[in-house]
Parts: structure tokens; C-alpha cells; sequence
């Protein structure tokens, strides 16, 4: 049931795409089992590079300097990265970024610390639709500290406006936590407009940046943004459990008081010294050991972002994402499916949710057929559409392997 005009008009758009070359130095791309991938936004796929970084870090550096390597460049690689990720795709300048820990664990030391920073204020602005662990975790840090949860409601295919949070910060408002891009809907928030608002009301804002970094450009310095974190395994590409990264603008690194207090954030780790006394700089937030080797893919995928461009990178996923719409209107919307995302491409980040109630029967039969897009309940799939390594062809396959599945269901009156 191929529809010939979406392959073809795909075809076109792979021919004209000046990124198409890279999607070579993935692997996997040309795994036939693998029709379509469309789920870089939850992991990406790996470089072909990374077999051989790893094999050298494991035969060189770790096999061949041991503990050595930790004075040799291992214990810097946290700020190194950081500083290089900072400069591709944050718009931050070097001394702000680290890579360590979670993401998780990294938003919670940075909501912590900002609320630390604002002691005389009692509330935690957060929107109903953020990813799960930034809404459980500030419901933890307000049992901890006795403090109010105030929630934004938000559209099903939007997210935080800066009119919803204008409405709710004041005089109270120690923090504001949202989403740069939503995990769900893909609606990219108006970053400085937001921390404008917030800064006027004398709160700081912590953005999450987990589905934006590697695919829509930020401006973190330019945007005046307090703190920020994200994950690495996504459109960096760092594997699976890759480290997270985080971001303190200079303004806060002297002060910035995060509640994981180990010794690699220590000011003289090896004088095993009996009173902590913090690291300078972006330091700090280090709790204990970096995860090296978790470090490497990552770094292959920012070097290959930093030739392609971040610019670059964000008109393709633009214009996959408006492929995806076109053809969901097109294709899909017959069925019944409905868009959860915003309509505009300049409003959408680098996915698309669609809803349809036969969808969490339908993905595992997708899936079996090497068609994978990622399931959100209670009833999206949304296609993730990771710029450097997803072709407009994978797209069109996808679409056409949804329109027959929704067929099937129909025909079966499911
Ligand atoms: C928006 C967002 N924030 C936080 C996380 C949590 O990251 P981690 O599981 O690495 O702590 C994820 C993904 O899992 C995410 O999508
Ligand atoms: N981190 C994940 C994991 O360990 C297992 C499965 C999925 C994930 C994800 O990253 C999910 C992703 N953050 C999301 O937006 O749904």
C-alpha cells in the first residue's frame, strides 16, 4: 500500500538534503531490519566512530596509563566536554557547562541550589505537563523544605506560555522549572521571554533541556538563563545512561550551594581534607567520580554537530518535522489520527506526537516490522526525528507501516 507520492516527494527531500551524507556514519543505517528508526529522541543511535573511541580509550588509556589517566586528562573531561558542548549548541561560554551524573540528579542539585538561593520565598512554579522526574523531584524538594508547588495547566499540543507563567510567579516565586522543548507535545518554550518574566519577579529559572540540546539551537548566556540540564543519550547521541550535563551562569558559580557534597567537588580533593571547602567555578557540582567512559560517544556526536552546525541541524529537523505533519494530514488524519504538536515548525522541537486510540495495540506489531517510533501513554506515538542520522525516506515509511496498521484495525473492528 507504498503511497509512490509521499516516497517520492521523500526521495526529493533526501536529494536536496545537504546533512544527507551524514547519516552514513551511523550504525545501523543500513540494517535492513531496521526500516525506520524514529525514536533519536529518546536514544540516539550510536556513531560508527565510537567502536573505534572506545577501543582506544579502553586499550590505550585505561589498559595503558591506569590510575595515571585520572591526572592525565580524565579528571578535567567533565568541564572539557562541557565547555565544548557550551560553545556548539548552548551558547554558553567555557567554565558554565559540566557533564556528570544524571539528569535527574542534576536537576535535583540545581533546583536545590536555587531555591537555597532564595531563602525567604516559598514557591516552586513548575507546568502539569513536564517530564515526570522534574515534577516528582520538586515534589520532593517542597516536602523537604516546606514549600508551595504552583502548576500551569498547559494545551495538550503546547506547553508553558510566558503569559501562563507571568500569571503565576510573584513575590514568592523562588523557581521556576520547565521544559526548553516538551517531552510530549514537542512545543519549544519561549526561553528568554520566560526568564525575563521570572527575573522580574526576583525568581531563577532552571530549563530542561533534554529533548532540545543537539537539535534546536540555545542561547543560554544570551538568554540570561540562571541554570539548565539535560541528557546526553538523546540528539547527543551518548548511549544508553550516558551522563547528563548541566549549565550554572557564571553570576551563581561563586555561591551556588548544591546538597550532594562529595570530594571531586572539592576545593583539594586529595588532601582528603576533614571540612569540605567547595572546588571554584562550575566545579562544584561535582558530587563523586566522572563516568569516563560514558563520556566518549557523546563527544564524537558533538564534534559532528559542531561541523554540520547547530543552524544547519535545525533547518533539517524543521523540515523532517514538516514532512511528518504534511503526511500525517495527508495520510493519517482519515483515520482518525489526531496531532498533539504545535502546527507551527518554528513552535515544534524535533518531534511529532500523534494520537490515535489503536496505537499502544499498534506499536509492538510497528516494532516487529522494524518500524520504530516510541509510545507515550495513554495513546501517542511520537516520532522522534533525530536530524544527522533520519532520513525523510524513513519518515514516509513509517507513515505508510501506521496507515496499514490503522487498516488492519479498522477491517478487524478493533
Ligand atoms: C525532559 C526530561 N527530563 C529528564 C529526563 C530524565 O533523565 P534521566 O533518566 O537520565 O535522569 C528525561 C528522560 O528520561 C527527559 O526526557
Ligand atoms: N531514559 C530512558 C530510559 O532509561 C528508558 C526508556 C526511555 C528513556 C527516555 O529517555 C525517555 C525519554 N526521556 C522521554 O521523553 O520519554
Amino acid at each position: 500500500m507504498l503511497d509512490p507520492t509521499l516516497l517520492d516527494r521523500a526521495a526529493g527531500l533526501d536529494a536536496a538534503d545537504p546533512l544527507a551524507q551524514h547519516r552514513k556514519l551511523f550504525l545501523g543505517t543500513d540494517d535492513d531490519a531496521v526500516r525506520s528508526y524514529l525514536d533519536g529522541n529518546s536514544l540516539g543511535r550510536p556513531l560508527t566512530s565510537v567502536v573505534g573511541s572506545l577501543t582506544s580509550f579502553v586499550e590505550g588509556q585505561w589498559g595503558g596509563r591506569l590510575i595515571r589517566g585520572w591526572d592525565e586528562g580524565w579528571l578535567t573531561l567533565p568541564e572539557q566536554i562541557g565547555d565544548q558542548l557550551g560553545r556548539v549548541a548552548l551558547g554558553a561560554d567555557a567554565g558554565q557547562c559540566i557533564v556528570a551524573d544524571s539528569t535527574s540528579v542534576l536537576l535535583y542539585k540545581l533546583a536545590r541550589a536555587a531555591v537555597a538561593a532564595r531563602p525567604e520565598r516559598t514557591e516552586i512554579v513548575i507546568d502539569r505537563d513536564n517530564f515526570p522526574t522534574d515534577r516528582f523531584l520538586v515534589e520532593g524538594i517542597a516536602r523537604e523544605r516546606g514549600l508551595t508547588l504552583r502548576w500551569i495547566e498547559v494545551a495538550y499540543d503546547g506547553g508553558a506560555t510566558p503569559a501562563d507563567v507571568a500569571a503565576v510567579v510573584g513575590p514568592e516565586t523562588a523557581l521556576v522549572l520547565l521544559s526548553h522543548v516538551a517531552y510530549r507535545s514537542g512545543y519549544v518554550a519561549d526561553v528568554p521571554a520566560i526568564t525575563r518574566i521570572a527575573h522580574d519577579a526576583g525568581a531563577l529559572v532552571l530549563w530542561d533541556l533534554s529533548h532540545s540540546v543537539g537539535s534546536v539551537p540555545a542561547e543560554l548566556d544570551a538568554w540570561d538563563v540562571d541554570f539548565a540540564a539535560g541528557c546526553s543519550y538523546k540528539y547527543l547521541n551518548g548511549g544508553p545512561g550516558a551522563p547528563a550535563w548541566a549549565y550554572v551562569a557564571e553570576r551563581h558559580l561563586d555561591t551556588l550551594d548544591q546538597p550532594i557534597l562529595g570530594w571531586l567537588g572539592s576545593a583539594d580533593p586529595f588532601a582528603m581534607g576533614s571540612a569540605y571547602q567547595p572546588a571554584p567555578g562550575i566545579r562544584r557540582l561535582v558530587s563523586g567520580t566522572p563516568p569516563i567512559v560514558g563520556m566518549l560517544a557523546m563527544r564524537d556526536m558533538i564534534d559532528l554537530i559542531d561541523e554540520a552546525g547547530m543552524d544547519a541541524v535545525r533547518r533539517k529537523s524543521e523540515l523532517l518535522t514538516a514532512f511528518a505533519v504534511e503526511a500525517v494530514d495527508e495520510v493519517l488524519a482519515p483515520y482518525g489520527v489526531v496531532i498533539a504538536s504545535p502546527r507551527v515548525a518554528a513552535e515544534r522541537g524535533g518531534h511529532v506526537t500523534i494520537d490515535h486510540p489503536a496505537f499502544p495495540a499498534m506499536v509492538p506489531e510497528l516494532w516487529q516490522q522494524g518500524i520504530i517510533p516510541d509510545y507515550r501513554n495513554p495513546d501517542g506515538i511520537r516520532l522522534g526525528l533525530s536530524p544527522l542520522s533520519t532520513s525523510f525516506h524513513e519518515v514516509a515509511l513509517a507513515i505508510d507501516a501506521i496507515a496499514e496498521g490503522l487498516a488492519g484495525h479498522r477491517a478487524a473492528g478493533r
